[in-house]
Formats: structure tokens, C-alpha cells, sequence
């Protein structure tokens, strides 16, 4: 069935918005959604569809559209939609944009200039070549410009992963086991899950596959003391309770009340009472200096860049600047020192963010090891043997999406020296 014209005008509207990059498309997309309630499920679809392609296609799509004829938003809403919907869906096409589109659909984009397969801006696309080769790179830039699968993680307190595929499969909805997170499946199509009693009841959440590794690789323990130092929404945190089955405690910090206050819903859920949600001022707040030297397991799921999750959010690479890199990192180092106060003699400390750039992970890692002596480098391959998760890593955990079909994540875990004693607190309370 086609769609209608009004749809069309509607996808100009939002995507001349988005390209401005003053604000994330995601936010974009449901202020302009919730300021239009007479669109349909189909319309916003395609809407939302057309959008991404387009961002996810921005440099061939630019540069096709100046082939074409007619307002240039129209041009690239009609290759979006192209890719969304498919021409055959496209309403009012005049026989010489049917024929352009034709065209379009035809070009094999493998076969595109890199500069304009990767889809990248220069600097970015330079920092990946240079990390990984042109041929990896290329590989990359590819896996984050498709769209990301629909991972759910099975809340290991209310339910098992077979019983959950079981009832899964008579919504019906078709799930397999991811192949490294154990409490993880991967959906086919993206249906919507917000009205299953699964999802009321508690017993899945949305979760990609490498974030659900990067709670795991933690180790928590029942009646252990834990920190999530960055817990923002609680993604990992809700994870990491259900691993110590809810006994223990578990202190949710964050520097964000908004963020910290979309956890409160998602733990009421999940059934867990053992987390503690902590609002704190900065990395080196009061309230952390009474946890000093006390803290089993410490995750530091650190602000970054966030490139690693490019599938979802192609907006990111366009709205960053290369000089954000380098102050994001001294912010990584500063937080990981704070965090690293928290952890008692052979305890452990957990580095991790979603970025694939050697300035925000093996960089600040190193820096801190130089500079931390009472903390030791535990490998990653050792941790993975431990978790029994069949990946294989060197020093570091490294997941990228062409590889492993997870979002970009980097994690480095420390453990503190047993006979270090807990960091002397500096009178710095006035900082
Ligand atoms: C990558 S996000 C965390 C995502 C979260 N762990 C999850 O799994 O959903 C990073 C978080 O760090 C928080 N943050 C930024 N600066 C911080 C600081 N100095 N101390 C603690 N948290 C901070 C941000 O508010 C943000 O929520």
C-alpha cells in the first residue's frame, strides 16, 4: 500500500531538523512525533525509517541527490524512503524521480569511494584507518552504518532464557540465545514488546548483547558490596543486581537526577531491592569518601564518545567534534581515579565505555595503571575464563559490531593490590 503525500511533507519537516545537529535525533523524533498524534503506527514507521537511512547514507545520499531535480529535502526524504519503505510505497512520483530512484536503488554502495561508504567525517574515519588499517576500517564503518538487532536480557530472578523463548514463540515472536552473554536472546524483527506480560512482569529487558558482557565480566557476587559509578538509567545496574540475586548492596551512582530517575520504574520491575541509587555532585563527592577502601567491585561504565554505538545513533559522529575526544578523555581519567577509592585490597575495578577510539580505552587504562601502582591489570582473557563466555581477547574486552554483532564496547578490569591499604582521603571536600 502506498503512503500517503502527507507523510512525505512530514519526513521533509523532521529530517531539515535533524540536519542541523543541534540535538539528538532520537529526541528530534519523538518531540515531533508527540506534537503530531494524528500520525499512525505505519506513518511514524516510516517516518522514523526514513530518517535513519538517511543518516546512516548521508554522504552517497548528498552526493546522488545533486543528480536529481526539486527541493533538496524532498531529494534525500525520497532516498530515505527509498530504503525504508521501498520506491514501490512512494506516493506522487513524477516518472522522472521514479526513474532517479531506480537508479539509486541500483548503485551497489560496496562499490562507493571509502570516503563516502564509510559515512564518516574525516577526522573520524582517519582515527579509524590509523587504529585498524583501511580494509578493518572499511568493515567497520559498514557494520555501524546497519541498523543494530533487538537484544533482550532475561531477568535471571523472575525467569530462565528456554521458558522465555518458549513464551516468546507464542506471541509469536522468533528469538535465539546470543552466542556470548548467557542470560541473553537475540529478537528476529523488531516487534514491539512494551505490552508483554514478559516486559510488564519484569522478565526482560532491551539490552544489547556487549552491554549485558560488560556487567557480567564484573563478577559480582551474592552479598557482595558493589558500586555501578556510572549507572545513568540503570541498564547495567538491573543486570548486576539480578547476578548477585538481589542480596548484598549495590549503590547506583550518577551525577545526572534525570537519568538516575528513569532507573526508579525499571527497578520496581525487575523485583530487585538490593540497589541504592546515589545521586552524587562529582567523581570525588562526600558521600563516595564513607564508601573508601569498603567496595568489593566497582564498574565505571564512563561518559564517552559513545561512537561504539553508532548503529542506533548515526547522528553522533556528525554532532561531535574531533577536540571533544581529548576532553572526554581527562574526564575518563578523573572519574576512574575517584571510582578507583572505592575498591578494597583485591577488590576490582572495571573500566568500560562504548567507544571503539584508543583515546577513551586503552589510553586512559594505561594512564591509570601508570599512575595507579596499588592496582594491578587482571587479564581479559583470564576474566572470560572465569565467566566462561567463549570470546576470544587479549588484555583488554574489544567488541565491535562486525565482529561480534554487538555495539562498540571497550572494558579494562584492575584489581587492587591485597596489601595496599585503602587510599588515604585528602582533605579535598572543598573541591
Ligand atoms: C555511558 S553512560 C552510563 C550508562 C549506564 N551505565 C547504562 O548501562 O545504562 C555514562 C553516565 O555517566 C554519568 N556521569 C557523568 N559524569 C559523571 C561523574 N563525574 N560521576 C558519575 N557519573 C557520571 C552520566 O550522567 C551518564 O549517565
Amino acid at each position: 500500500m502506498r503512503l500517503s503525500p502527507m507523510v512525505l511533507a512530514n519526513a521533509e519537516e523532521v529530517l531539515r531538523e535533524i540536519l542541523r545537529f543541534t540535538a539528538p535525533a532520537d529526541t528530534t523524533l519523538s518531540r515531533f512525533f508527540k506534537e503530531r498524534q494524528r500520525l499512525g503506527g505505519r506513518e511514524r514507521g516510516a517516518i522514523a525509517e526514513c530518517v535513519y537511512a538517511v543518516l546512516r547514507n548521508k554522504a552517497f545520499f548528498t552526493d546522488f541527490s545533486a543528480s536529481g531535480s526539486g527541493p533538496d529535502m524532498r531529494r534525500l526524504v525520497l532516498l530515505g524512503m527509498m530504503d525504508a519503505v521501498g520506491i514501490g510505497a512512494l506516493p506522487s512520483l513524477s516518472p522522472e524521480e521514479s526513474a532517479w530512484l531506480e537508479r539509486a536503488a541500483n548503485i551497489d554502495r560496496k562499490l562507493l569511494h571509502k570516503s563516502m561508504r564509510s559515512n564518516m567525517p574525516k577526522w573520524l574515519y582517519e582515527k579509524l584507518v590509523a587504529q585498524y588499517g583501511e580494509e578493518e576500517a572499511l568493515a567497520l564503518a559498514d557494520a555501524l552504518n546497519t541498523p543494530a538487532p533487538l537484544d533482550l536480557r532475561v531477568n535471571a530472578m523472575k525467569a530462565d532464557r528456554d521458558a522465555v523463548m518458549a513464551e516468546l514463540a507464542q506471541a509469536p515472536i522468533a528469538a535465539d540465545p546470543t552466542p556470548y552473554a548467557p542470560l541473553g536472546l537475540r529478537v528476529h524483527k523488531k516487534p514491539a514488546l512494551q505490552n508483554l506480560p514478559l516486559f510488564k512482569s519484569g522478565a526482560i529487558e532491551v539490552q544489547d548483547e556487549g552491554s549485558q558482557v560488560l556487567a557480567q565480566i564484573l563478577g559480582a557476587k551474592r552479598g557482595e558490596m558493589v558500586v555501578d559509578f556510572c549507572a545513568g538509567a540503570g541498564g547495567k545496574t538491573l543486570a548486576l543486581g539480578a547476578q548477585m540475586r538481589n542480596t548484598g548492596r549495590l549503590y547506583a551512582f550518577d551525577v545526572s537526577e534525570k537519568r538516575l530517575s528513569k532507573l526508579k520504574p525499571r527497578l520496581a520491575r525487575s523485583g530487585l531491592s538490593n540497589v541504592h541509587p546515589v545521586l552524587i555532585a562529582h567523581e570525588r563527592d562526600a558521600k563516595i569518601k564513607r564508601l573508601a577502601g569498603k567496595i568489593d567491585r566497582v564498574l565505571v561504565d564512563a561518559p564517552c564518545s559513545g561512537m561504539g554505538t553508532l548503529r542506533r545513533n548515526p547522528d553522533v559522529k556528525w554532532r561531535q567534534q574531533e577536540g571533544a575526544i581529548a576532553e572526554m578523555h581527562d574526564k575518563q581519567i578523573a572519574i576512574l581515579d575517584g571510582a578507583s577509592r572505592l575498591v578494597k585490597g583485591g577488590g576490582r575495578l572495571v573500566y568500560a565505555t562504548c567507544s571503539f577510539l584508543n583515546e577513551e580505552n586503552d589510553n586512559v587504562a594505561a594512564e591509570f595503571l601508570a599512575s595507579h601502582p596499588d592496582f594491578e591489570l587482571v587479564p581479559m582473557s583470564k576474566i572470560l575464563a572465569e565467566q566462561k563466555i567463549a570470546l576470544e581477547m587479549g588484555d583488554y574486552l574489544k567488541l565491535l559490531p562486525h565482529k561480534h554483532q554487538t555495539d562498540g564496547f571497550f572494558a579494562a578490569v584492575f584489581e587492587r593490590k591485597k596489601m595496599a591499604k585503602p587510599a588515604k582521603e585528602e582533605s579535598d571536600d572543598a573541591e
